[in-house]
């Protein structure tokens, strides 16, 4: 899936200062944070990822980015690149791996200087866009893998449809999304585990247990 070449008409003239900022925000983790400077949290769709960020940026003052609502926010926008994102979210497809990294990087930058630590959520769902969050941002120090049975995710996102608003939570996409999820992220945790970063986090639990598990997790890396 290929967006509009006009999509990348700045693309050269930003990208020098981008990679200041970027090597800015490294330096900077590094200095302030110690090897916090970003999580990546994992799991299946319904799983209780973002449910656990709420609850980690509030106990610990990370910056929550979920790569998911970073789209849905640029298709609330109704800019032309929000549409065509729209039609693929719909269909349950993945987006191009440049357009998600392109807006993480952005919101990373817009907070390095607030943040104690950034949450990926969601994101690299395949390995090739976790070397390219590598290449230009860093390796996690951590992947929280939000562990969850389909039948317990495909109850969750069915309830959340009632209320959420989301186009793709109703049955049909839900599944698709869970098929996806299972092809193109299993090699993901794979690759993060043969690193010695993934955390498993029990999530059948309830939210508070889950959470337990998850400040244990992090209460690790200080
Ligand atoms: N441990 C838990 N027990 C019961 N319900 C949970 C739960 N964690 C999350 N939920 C609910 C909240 C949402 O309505 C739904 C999906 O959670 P979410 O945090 O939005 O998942 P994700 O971000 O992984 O898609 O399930
Ligand atoms: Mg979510």
């Amino acid at each position: 899936m290929v967006l509009p070449e006009d999509d990348d008409e700045d693309d050269e003239g930003c990208k020098a200062s981008t990679a200041a900022v970027i090597t800015f925000i490294k330096s900077l983790s590094k200095f302030e944070y110690g090897s916090v400077s970003s999580l990546g949290v994992k799991g299946g769709p319904g799983s209780g990822k973002g449910t656990q960020c709420e609850k980690v940026v509030e106990k610990y003052g990370f910056t929550h980015l979920s790569s998911g609502d970073l789209l849905r926010a640029e298709v609330a926008s109704g800019s032309e690149r929000g549409k065509h994102l729209q039609a693929i979210m719909q269909k349950g497809e993945l987006v191009p791996l440049d357009t998600v990294l392109d807006m993480i990087k952005d919101a990373m930058i817009a907070k390095a200087d607030v943040s104690k630590g950034f949450l990926i959520d969601g994101y690299p769902r395949e390995v090739k866009q976790g070397e390219e969050f590598e290449k230009k941002i860093g390796a996690p120090a951590l992947l929280l893998y939000i562990d969850a049975k389909p039948e317990t995710m495909v109850q969750r996102l069915v309830k959340r449809g009632e209320t959420s608003g989301r186009a793709d939570d109703n049955e049909e996409t839900i599944k698709k999304r869970l098929d996806l999820y299972y092809k193109a992220t299993e090699p993901v945790i794979a690759y993060y585990e043969s690193r010695g970063i993934v955390r498993k986090i029990d999530s059948e639990l309830t939210v508070d247990e889950v959470f337990k598990q998850v400040s244990q997790a992090i209460d690790t890396l200080k």
